[in-house]
C-alpha cells in the first residue's frame, strides 16, 4: 500500500509518478518521469490541496494514501484547487463522487475555470487574496493570488503556523519521485537530476511568464517559509531558499544576462552545413566558452529550449530549403518566441544552392525576440576554406562578445 508522507503534524504529501511514456501537456518528454503532489492539512477540519488528473495510477495513488493517513474522502471539508489545468483538477469530478459535500476552495478566476471546465457552480467558495480558512488545531490556511504563475487563476496556499507553503506549479520540476521526498533526503545523483530537469520544466512550462515568477517572489519575501511543498517535484524542507533562488535566477534570464554559454542547434539535409558547424564550434572552445550542441529534427525542442534559455549565446546552422529556413530550426525559431526565449547574441550559418532565402526568413522570423546578432555566413554548395576559418572566426567573435556583456 502506497503510504502518504507525513511533513509535520497533520500536513501529509500525497504523490504519484507518471510514467507511462505520455507527454507533459501533451508535448514535453519526461522521460524520468514527473510527480503529481496534492497534500492533505488536517485540524478539525480537513483540506485536501490540489488533485490529479485521471492520468496514469494518479486517482488509485491517492485513495491509497488517503486511506493510509487515514482520511476518507467524505471527510474532507476543502479542495483547495490553487491552479485549475487539469493535471491538478482533471479527476475532480470522480473525487466528488466520494466526497459530494466538500467546498471547493479557489480565487474568482478559477470559479470561473471550474465553471468552464467542469460545469461546477454548487459549493464552490470564492476567497480573495489574503484571505484565511482556520482548521483548528493551529492549521490556518492563507491564500495568496500569484497571477500568471502558471494560469491568471494561480494562487498559493500558506500554512502559517507550521510554515509550509503549497506553492502549486511555482518552484516544480520534471522527475519522478523514489521513496524519499525531500531535499536532504535524496541523493546527490537525484539532486542532479532535478537541477536539470527543474530548468527544463521552467523552460518549457513558467518561462514565458517570468516577469511574474519575479512578482511572486517579492510577495512571498515577507512570508516564514519553512517548507516548499510543490505540486510537482520535491519538497524543500532543508533548504527552501535554494529552490527559490533557482527559480529567481531563472526568471531573470528573460531580461538577461543568462549564463556564460552557447547554445548550437542546427541540422542539415546532406552535409554542407554540418561540416561547417564544426569550425564554429572549434572557434567557440577557441576562446573556452562551453557549447551544448543541439541536432533538429532528432531532439525534441523541451531540450534545446531549456538550454537556451540559461545561455546567452545562440547558433543556428541551417540551409535554404524552398526558399525559406530548414523547416525543423523554423519550428524551433516558433517556439522560442511563443516562449520569449529573449536577449540573446545570435550567429546564423548555412548553406544554400541558388537563389538562398534561409536569411531573409530567419531575419523575419526573429526581428521582434530583442537579440543581436553577430554577421551572418552562408554560401552556396560546399564550403570552401575560407568559409571554414570566416565560420571559425564568427564563432570565437559571438564567445568573445557574451564574455564581455
Ligand atoms: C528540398 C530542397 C529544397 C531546396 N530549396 C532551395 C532553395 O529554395 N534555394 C536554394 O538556394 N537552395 C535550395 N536547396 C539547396 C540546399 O539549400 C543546398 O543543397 C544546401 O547545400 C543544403 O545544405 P545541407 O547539405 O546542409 O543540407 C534545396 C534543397 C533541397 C533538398
Amino acid at each position: 500500500m502506497k503510504k502518504a508522507v507525513k511533513i509535520t503534524d497533520g500536513i501529509f504529501r500525497l504523490g504519484s509518478n507518471i510514467e507511462n511514456g505520455d507527454f507533459f501537456e501533451g508535448m514535453w518528454p519526461i522521460p524520468d518521469g514527473v510527480s503529481l503532489n496534492s497534500y492533505i492539512v488536517k485540524g478539525d477540519k480537513i483540506a485536501l490541496i490540489d488533485l490529479v488528473d485521471d492520468w496514469d495510477n494518479a486517482p488509485s495513488d491517492l485513495k491509497e494514501q488517503l486511506e493510509s493517513i487515514p482520511v476518507d474522502p467524505s471527510e474532507i471539508d476543502y479542495l483547495i484547487l490553487n491552479h485549475l489545468e487539469p493535471d491538478h483538477t482533471g479527476w475532480l469530478e470522480d473525487f466528488l463522487k466520494a466526497a459530494p459535500s466538500v467546498e471547493l476552495v479557489t480565487n474568482k478566476k478559477g470559479a470561473a475555470l471550474i465553471e468552464g471546465f467542469y460545469g461546477i457552480t454548487d459549493n464552490v467558495k470564492v476567497i480573495d487574496s489574503g484571505d484565511t480558512i482556520d482548521l483548528g488545531q493551529g492549521k490556518n490556511l492563507e491564500f495568496h493570488n500569484i497571477p500568471n504563475v502558471h494560469w491568471p487563476e494561480t494562487m498559493i496556499t500558506f500554512e502559517k503556523n507550521s510554515g509550509v507553503l503549497f506553492s502549486c506549479d511555482a518552484f516544480g520540476s520534471y522527475g519522478s519521485i523514489g521513496d524519499s521526498v525531500f531535499d536532504d533526503e535524496i541523493s546527490e545523483e537525484e539532486h542532479n537530476l532535478f537541477d536539470v530537469e527543474s530548468l527544463r520544466y521552467y523552460a518549457n512550462i513558467v518561462g514565458s511568464f517570468s516577469k511574474f515568477v519575479l512578482r511572486a517572489i517579492d510577495k512571498l519575501s515577507d512570508f516564514d517559509i519553512k517548507v516548499i511543498a510543490p505540486s510537482h517535484g520535491i519538497i524543500w524542507r532543508d533548504n527552501p531558499g535554494e529552490i527559490i533562488e533557482r527559480y529567481r535566477k531563472f526568471a531573470s534570464y528573460l531580461e538577461g544576462p543568462a549564463e556564460e554559454e552557447i547554445t548550437v542547434i542546427w541540422g542539415s539535409m546532406y552535409g554542407n552545413t554540418e561540416k561547417v558547424l564544426h569550425s564554429v564550434i572549434k572557434g567557440i572552445r577557441s576562446e573556452g566558452v562551453p557549447v551544448h550542441v543541439h541536432k533538429v529534427p532528432e531532439v525534441n525542442v523541451s531540450w534545446p529550449l531549456a538550454s537556451a534559455w540559461k545561455s546567452k549565446g545562440l547558433v543556428f546552422g541551417m540551409p535554404t530549403y524552398e526558399y525559406k529556413m530548414f523547416p525543423p530550426i523554423a519550428a524551433v525559431l516558433n517556439m522560442f518566441s511563443l516562449k520569449h526565449v529573449q536577449n540573446k547574441t545570435v550567429f546564423r550559418f548555412g548553406s544554400y544552392g541558388w537563389s538562398g532565402g534561409a536569411q531573409k526568413d530567419f531575419d523575419a522570423a526573429t526581428a521582434d525576440m530583442k537579440w543581436d546578432f553577430i554577421d551572418p555566413v552562408e554560401w552556396k554548395g560546399k564550403a570552401s576554406e575560407e568559409v571554414h576559418q570566416l565560420a571559425f572566426e564568427r564563432g570565437a567573435e559571438l564567445a568573445r562578445s557574451i564574455k564581455n556583456q
